[in-house]
């Protein structure tokens, strides 16, 4: 007797596996919510959620994947991407390094030879970056940056006041790397209003699923698989993939991608977003935060994905090119 045997469903299956790895994630417990921006410490600490969006436009979801949180450091990977199609990579080359620091996001250190800052994921490089941007587009670089953000998100996305304000009035190490930055000739003299994009480009508004919808855009060659729209440059894409791969999860940089592989940014916030070239964005939101100012939950989950997904980039488990092909169709 023959029997009808339904072809398996890959999209259940990466759902049960976003689903498991979700249930494990909730067993850690540890790290703790940033509080140096007062406004940080009042998010709820319990929040966890992770989504994936494949390069052909499917997005998985699970847990709180639509809780809005501030996107924080993970907008430093965007806000280069959009200098270096502003002002050309080797501009932007001569004001900010792609060197690893093995220092803290927040250091006041640059290279000693140059005096640039080390990369564009920390700190001192972002507020680099942020200065490129606000040479070019003066009081209009904010919109310019929420525009493209909100593009590759495929959503408007949101702006919180209250974070941008806690941040305004606190973030006085930011201010002093500024005029540090200003003393080398690194940035121009409208150091407030330089530091004021910076700290409104981290108060931007997403969810894990506007993380993974923006890794698939980087992913996908900076055009947006969900709406076609072409947001980022090529060129610029590869420059940021490499640079969030060698410098995106800040002094824990290289363990990530000896452990888990896979070109990423975190953000104090609580989000971390990671790009699978060619084939897929995840990004995770949980906000307690291990000392290096990485999402405990969001790392595991990262970590576990690329374990059961094959996504490390060096894998060697033949994982990758056995699952992944069947899902990301
Ligand atoms: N690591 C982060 O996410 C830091 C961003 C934060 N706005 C700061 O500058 O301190």
């Amino acid at each position: 007797m023959s029997m009808n045997i339904a072809p398996p469903d890959h999209r259940d299956e990466l759902q049960f596996i976003l689903d498991d790895v979700y249930r494990r994630g909730l067993d850690q417990r540890d790290g703790a919510l940033a509080d140096y921006i007062p406004e940080l410490a009042r998010v709820e600490p319990e929040s966890f959620g992770i989504a994936i969006a494949t390069a052909k436009g499917k997005v998985y979801a699970v847990g709180d994947a639509e809780v809005a949180f501030t996107i924080q450091s993970v907008s430093k990977a965007f806000g280069y991407c959009l200098a270096i199609e502003q002002i050309g990579r080797a501009q932007v080359l001569q004001r900010v390094g792609v060197e690893p620091s093995g220092d803290a996001f927040n250091a006041i250190e640059f290279d000693p030879h140059t005096r640039r800052p080390y990369n564009p994921m920390v700190n001192a490089g972002a507020i680099t970056v942020a200065g490129i941007l606000h040479d070019r587009f003066g009081d209009g670089a904010f919109d310019f940056m929420m525009d493209r953000f909100s593009r590759a998100a495929g959503r408007p996305l949101g702006f919180d006041e209250k974070v941008y304000r806690s941040e305004s009035e606190t973030g006085h190490r930011n201010r002093a790397i500024a005029h540090l930055l200003l003393a080398g000739g690194i940035i121009s003299e409208a150091v407030e209003a330089i530091v004021d994009l910076y700290f409104r480009q981290c108060s931007i508004l997403v969810t894990a699923v506007d993380l993974a919808r923006m890794g698939a855009t980087l992913a996908n060659m900076g055009e947006n698989p969900m709406t076609g729209d072409q947001v980022f440059e090529l060129q610029a894409v590869r420059d940021t993939q490499a640079v969030m791969f060698s410098c995106g999860m800040y002094d824990y940089s290289g363990n990530w991608i000896y452990d888990i592989g896979i070109p990423a940014k975190s953000g104090v916030g609580g989000g971390i977003v990671g790009v699978v070239n060619r084939q897929l964005g995840i990004g995770t939101y949980s906000p307690r935060l291990d000392r290096k100012g990485n999402s405990v939950r969001g790392v595991a989950a990262v970590a576990a994905l690329s374990d059961e997904l094959g996504l490390h980039a060096f894998d060697c488990t033949n994982v990758g090119s056995s699952l992944l092909g069947r899902f990301i169709t």
